[in-house]
């Protein structure tokens, strides 16, 4: 008996001290520091011209003091076991003035809500901050949070209570003196069309009664700055329409918006200026028509080819496009699919009579297509960038952890994970370097 006593307390001694270094190597790390280590390099190297620009003025003081947000170099890495190191948001660098409608684009997974959540403070950045009248998320997030209202991509409500019982919980939470909370409520309710859902609870609502509860959530408070992920989501064009509006008067009394959208024409109506990010770094920036201008010049033409068509033919086409429009440029091509861009120097007649003579050769076309560039072909220019990039480091990723024959990032030694710069050129040299310790599966918040 005195031996099974000694031996059971002998491994229960064990177990305590593994679990004791357990977590001791999640507080410290194992043999070094288990803060990230994230360095850009080569930031400047493929950089569009007015995000190059917006850098200068957010940190030329002077032309930045009425912004009321600032984002400084915001970045975010997430580190998981299962996906290691991410970089979500990389350097962002944007500021917003009172009155703009700032649109923030890309595709799924581009960084946006996470750009989001760093400014309401939900997470914290990894590197550089945001500041909202001034006050930084990093260091004041309380004043911060106080000038700011938030309407997050998937509606906060609770399903017993009615939309009014919502909007009060909220401007209490917000600190709306007691006497003026019912005022308060009114005036939303109203202003966002939903007095006849007072006193419904919020189970029933419409997906699109949902998002204007959550937007009129977002207006409690009277903040300055206003985020808007996806508000239009799931709304009748009737109740997009009446949103907009809603928006629009926002921007006219002089608050600031940001707004995520996957509406093209959403962003035309309502964005003072827009950037489109692609894997957490901005591509481009500025108003819809400079950026039409920029990028979306011209005629698309598409041609679609037969299904018997060679690569030898497939050549003849290109040469025959060449020789006829010399700045005709090739976006796309795949399967029996060409994609060219051509100038708007050229006359819509000639672009017309050359598909036409090209079906009439030898050439193996099915048919064809012209038309003008809209905020849709600059978007999807730049957003195709996104999934062969994730790809290509996903690829990377796994080469890595075969060539240590071993599963990825289970393991507790040092690590090197590097992380490809979207659409760059080079590969970046953004890097988690430093021990692997137990995440949480999808722990974020590091
Ligand atoms: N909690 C998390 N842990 C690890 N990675 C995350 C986490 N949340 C988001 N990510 C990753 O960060 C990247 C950016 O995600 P984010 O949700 O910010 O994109 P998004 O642009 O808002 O997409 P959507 O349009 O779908 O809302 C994605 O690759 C995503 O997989």
């Amino acid at each position: 008996m005195a031996v099974i006593g000694f031996l059971s307390f002998g491994i229960t001694l064990l177990l305590e001290f593994r679990r004791y270094r357990k977590v001791h190597s999640k507080m410290e790390g194992r043999g070094g520091t288990v803060e990230a280590s994230v360095d850009v390099l080569l930031r400047n190297d493929d950089q569009d011209s007015d995000v190059r620009r917006e850098i200068q003025r957010v940190h030329n003081s002077s032309r930045s003091e009425s912004d009321i947000v600032r984002l400084e170099h915001l970045t975010k890495v997430y580190k998981s076991r299962k996906q290691g190191a991410q970089l979500a948001v990389d350097h962002l660098c944007i500021g917003v003035p009172n009155g703009e409608c700032f649109g923030l684009l890309g595709v799924n997974g581009a960084g946006k809500t996470t750009t989001f959540r760093m400014l309401t403070g939900d997470l914290r950045p990894t590197r550089g901050d945001a500041f909202i009248a001034s006050k930084s998320v990093q260091t004041d997030l309380a004043n911060a949070q106080r000038r700011l209202g938030y309407c997050p991509q998937f509606d906060a409500l609770f399903d017993e209570l009615t939309a009014r019982e919502h909007l009060t919980l909220y401007a209490k939470l917000r600190g709306v003196p007691p006497e003026t909370v019912g005022e308060v409520v009114d005036w939303l309710l109203t202003r966002l069309d939903l007095m006849s859902y007072a006193d419904k609870v919020s189970s029933t609502f419409s997906g699109g009664t949902k998002r204007k509860l959550s937007t009129a959530q977002a207006l409690i408070g009277n903040p300055d700055l206003i985020l808007l992920d996806e508000p239009t989501t799931g709304m009748d064009p009737r109740s997009r329409r009446f949103l907009w509006d809603v928006i629009l008067g926002l921007t006219n009394a002089g608050k600031s918006i940001i707004l995520t959208s996957h509406s093209m024409e959403e962003c035309e109506v309502l964005c003072t200026r827009l950037a489109i990010m692609v894997n957490g770094r901005l591509r481009c920036l500025g108003s819809t028509q400079h950026l039409k201008n920029k990028y979306g010049d011209g005629y698309s033409l598409r041609l679609r080819l037969k299904a018997d068509a060679t690569n030898a033919t497939k050549d003849a086409v290109c040469e025959y496009i060449q020789k006829h429009f010399c700045d005709a440029t090739l976006k796309e091509l795949h399967y029996g699919y060409m994609h060219y861009e051509v100038t708007s120097s050229v006359p819509l007649s000639r672009i017309f009579a050359a598909a036409e003579r090209c079906m009439r050769d030898d050439l193996p076309i099915e048919s064809y297509s012209i038309s003008q560039n809209t905020l849709d072909n600059v978007f999807v220019g730049f957003v195709k960038f996104q999934g062969e990039l994730a790809a290509a480091d996903e690829l990377e990723r796994k080469a890595v952890s075969a060539s240590q024959n071993r599963p990825f990032l289970h393991d507790d030694s040092v690590e090197l994970t590097r992380l490809r710069r979207p659409g760059s050129e080079s590969d970046i040299a953004a890097v988690y370097e430093g021990p692997r310790f137990d995440f949480n599966e999808d722990d974020d918040d590091n």
